[in-house]
């Protein structure tokens, strides 16, 4: 923390209202405060120019909105970012001393179904007084300065455009249009929105402009969907690590992408309908081609044929589905035999739904869930086929499938990836993002000029499941949770519910048959998680400051779980471990809070909240991601931090400190009179 200690300082949280003050009353002492960008300037009245120089930083007037505003852009300096104070400290306060901006970005992608809203905020439970204390100060060619301290997390959300109103209340409730999050306190006051502008793109942008302005009194500035896309993926894939994997036959794998090897690759987005981006670097793509047959059509069709009222109703139904009783498959034309000269068998469908005219039924005659199959199948290998064959044009063997059309959804993993395989006769592999439908929304978010995300390592971005990820049902956007009450009544509520907590999720893997021919998809428990829930991502918190061991051979291959839990043996092993500790961690961690009956509630909840982790992550290992034993202690962690546990052995660390210091004199006079043996 090079020249940030030993000199004279501007304490901000003390001397806001003196220079405020000053401002308003004395405007010849030229002390003038950015509100936005937090820089104090002028300081001590000795200059008085405008060219950046000697004590004057920055002469932009005074403004209460910290969003981004033509000609003032807010930016997240990563340079010389350090632990503040203790570094041993767990969970310690990221600094970043060149960092004058005070940043609440959040980007929209209003897409034809969907609203992706991806949003920064500082880190919770930092008390206003607190974050008035946490400034850092430097001296620069004789100015002071003083610089909030910034290190946050990325949320993501998603509406559906239907609902637009919901995605503008949301906007609302956490205040990020007043860019609340990190400068309410700096800017309580904050009214002048007139020139507040948001990053946004897909063609709801273009759409819904007008309501955004009328609404939230913010104007849109439109990114194109292809670059934000291309620049979303391309973050993913290189700052996440795991962030793609395989599907096949119901088995999940994820892969570790080479920075130095991730282009060419195929970017193939279905969202309502379908683009396919031939990528070759940052920002170097072109659009190769689309079809209009996608998500959009997966659903419009489906609710048309099934009556279903959501997406995830038609979804659920697939999993009861039976497709042979609607698709005509090769068998039915070739009186059960395989048409193995053209490498076809029986079970390989011949044509989508082409039982429905040989069989002279009408719609009331088929079963919903068999529909449902029957066009996740269709669209789904219909998407996989064509993109192969792009992927063949341009000589590419990765496809890479990002859109929310995908759900993390087995069977249509599977689908796609089968259809790639079995074109491409191996050559080419389908792999799917864990943000798949956020690629638009985080490319908007990342067009903030200069944002430093992209500079950021895999190893600096952590991702974390907060308490109510495990929960069907569980709301992740409305109001927020704000306190610790509301969390621990949270838990409760949903104890209360049962069984609703840890409802299956659709992994099973569906048979085949080889050869295009795909059997019923069998399923564990016929729910699906709620879409709420089953976002499958967590928050991404930016730790800028994260160094690996410089004497790492290979830092960026370098993988810190040394116990993987894909191993089933191991995952139960360690499943049972944690599971049998609970209570003994339980009882140390309400000890270590004085034992009081506020503790104890926490205690409980947050035994909860980790118990549905764990259920979760039973029945599907890899729901957060690839899973390896630090995941899991660090998940445990995360829950004991949520119910403000900050130390689970803080009373055994001070019964033992205590235990030691009282022997520690005697120990040293024994020391000392031993006699110096060299
Ligand atoms: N809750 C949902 N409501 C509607 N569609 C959903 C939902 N979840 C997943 N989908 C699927 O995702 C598709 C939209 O994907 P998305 O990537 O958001 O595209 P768009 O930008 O066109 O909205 C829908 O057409 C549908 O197939
Ligand atoms: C027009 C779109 C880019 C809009 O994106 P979306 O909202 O579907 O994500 C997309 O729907 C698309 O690429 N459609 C396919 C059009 C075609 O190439 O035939």
């Amino acid at each position: 923390m090079a020249g940030l200690t030993g000199h004279p300082v501007l304490e901000i949280g003390d001397k806001f209202e003196e220079l405020q003050n000053n401002i308003i009353n004395n405007n010849k002492n030229k002390e003038v405060i950015d509100k936005a960008r937090l820089v104090v300037k002028g300081e001590e009245n000795s200059n008085n120019n405008n060219n950046n120089q000697g004590g004057e930083r920055d002469m932009a007037p005074p403004t209460s909105n910290s969003l981004h505003r033509s000609g003032s852009r807010p930016q997240l300096d990563l340079s010389k970012a350090a632990i503040q104070g203790n570094s041993e400290e767990r969970d310690p306060t990221i600094l970043l001393p060149n960092q004058s901006d005070d940043i609440s970005h959040f980007a929209l992608d209003i897409g034809g179904s969907l609203i992706k809203l991806v949003y920064f905020s500082r880190h919770e439970g930092q008390s206003i007084d607190d974050k008035r204390k946490k400034t850092v100060k430097e001296i620069s060619n004789g100015s002071r300065r003083s610089y909030p301290i910034l290190g946050g997390r990325l949320h993501f959300v998603k509406f559906e455009t239907s609902k637009l109103n919901e995605c503008l209340d949301f906007i609302s409730s956490k205040q990020l249009h007043n860019g609340r999050i990190d400068s309410h306190y700096w800017n309580s006051e904050a009214t002048n929105k007139e020139n507040a502008v948001i990053k946004a793109t897909g063609g709801g942008a273009y759409k819904f402009a007008d309501l955004f302005k009328e609404r939230l009194g913010v104007s849109i500035d439109k990114e194109d969907e292809m670059d934000c896309l291309v620049a979303g993926a391309n973050f993913l894939l290189k700052a996440i690590r795991h962030e793609a994997f395989t599907h096949m036959e119901g088995h999940k794998e994820f892969v570790q992408i080479d920075h130095n090897d991730l282009f060419p690759y195929l970017l193939v987005n279905v969202g309502s309908g379908v683009s396919m981006i031939k990528v070759d670097g940052d920002g170097k793509f072109q659009r190769v081609s689309g079809t209009n047959v996608g998500g959009g059509t997966y659903w419009g069709l489906g609710r048309l044929l099934t009556k279903c009222n959501s997406f995830d109703e038609l979804l659920e139904l697939s999993q009861r589905g039976d497709n042979r009783t609607i698709d005509m498959l090769v068998g039915d034309i070739y009186g059960g035999m395989d048409y193995s000269k053209i490498g076809l068998s029986a079970s390989t469908i011949a044509s989508s739904f082409g039982k429905a005219i040989s069989d002279k039924k009408e719609l009331e005659d088929h079963r919903p869930e068999d529909i449902s199959l029957s066009l996740l199948r269709m669209i789904s290998y219909n998407i996989g086929q064509i993109s192969y064959l792009n992927a063949l044009r341009f000589g590419l063997k990765r496809i890479f499938f990002g859109g929310f059309f995908i759900r993390g959804h087995a069977y249509t993993m599977d689908t796609i990836s089968f259809a790639v395989h079995f074109w491409s006769q191996g050559q080419a592999q389908a792999m799917f993002l864990r943000h798949e439908g956020f690629l638009g929304a985080l490319g908007a978010f990342m067009s903030y000029e200069k944002l430093g995300l992209d500079d950021l390592m895999v190893h600096q971005l952590v991702e974390r499941f907060p308490m109510g990820a495990p929960y069907t049902g569980g709301k992740i956007h409305g109001p927020p949770l704000g306190n610790l009450n509301e969390k621990i009544s949270w838990m409760e509520k949903f104890v209360l519910k049962g069984t609703e907590i840890t409802a299956p999720v659709p992994m099973a893997p569906p048979g085949t048959t080889g050869l295009g021919g795909f059997e019923v998809p069998s399923s564990k428990g016929g729910t699906l998680r709620s879409d709420a829930s089953a976002l499958n991502v967590g928050v991404l918190h930016l730790v800028p400051t994260l160094e690996v061991f410089p004497l790492l051979a290979n830092p960026k291959m370098y993988e810190p779980n040394t116990i993987d839990l894909s191993d089933h043996c191991e995952l139960e092993y360690w499943f049972t471990v944690l599971s049998e500790h609970l209570p003994d961690l339980v009882d140390k961690a309400v000890a270590s809070e004085g034992g009081t009956g506020d503790a104890k509630r926490r205690g409980d909840a947050f035994a909860r909240a980790f118990s549905a982790h764990l259920a979760r992550l039973m029945e599907e290992p890899a729901a957060y991601g690839k899973l390896g034993l630090a995941n899991l202690l660090e998940l445990r962690e995360e829950c004991l931090r949520e119910f403000q546990f900050l130390d689970a052995y803080r009373s055994i660390k001070q019964r033992e400190n205590e235990v030691s210091l009282a022997v520690l004199p005697d120990l040293l006079m024994e020391l000392d009179r031993m006699d110096e043996v060299w």
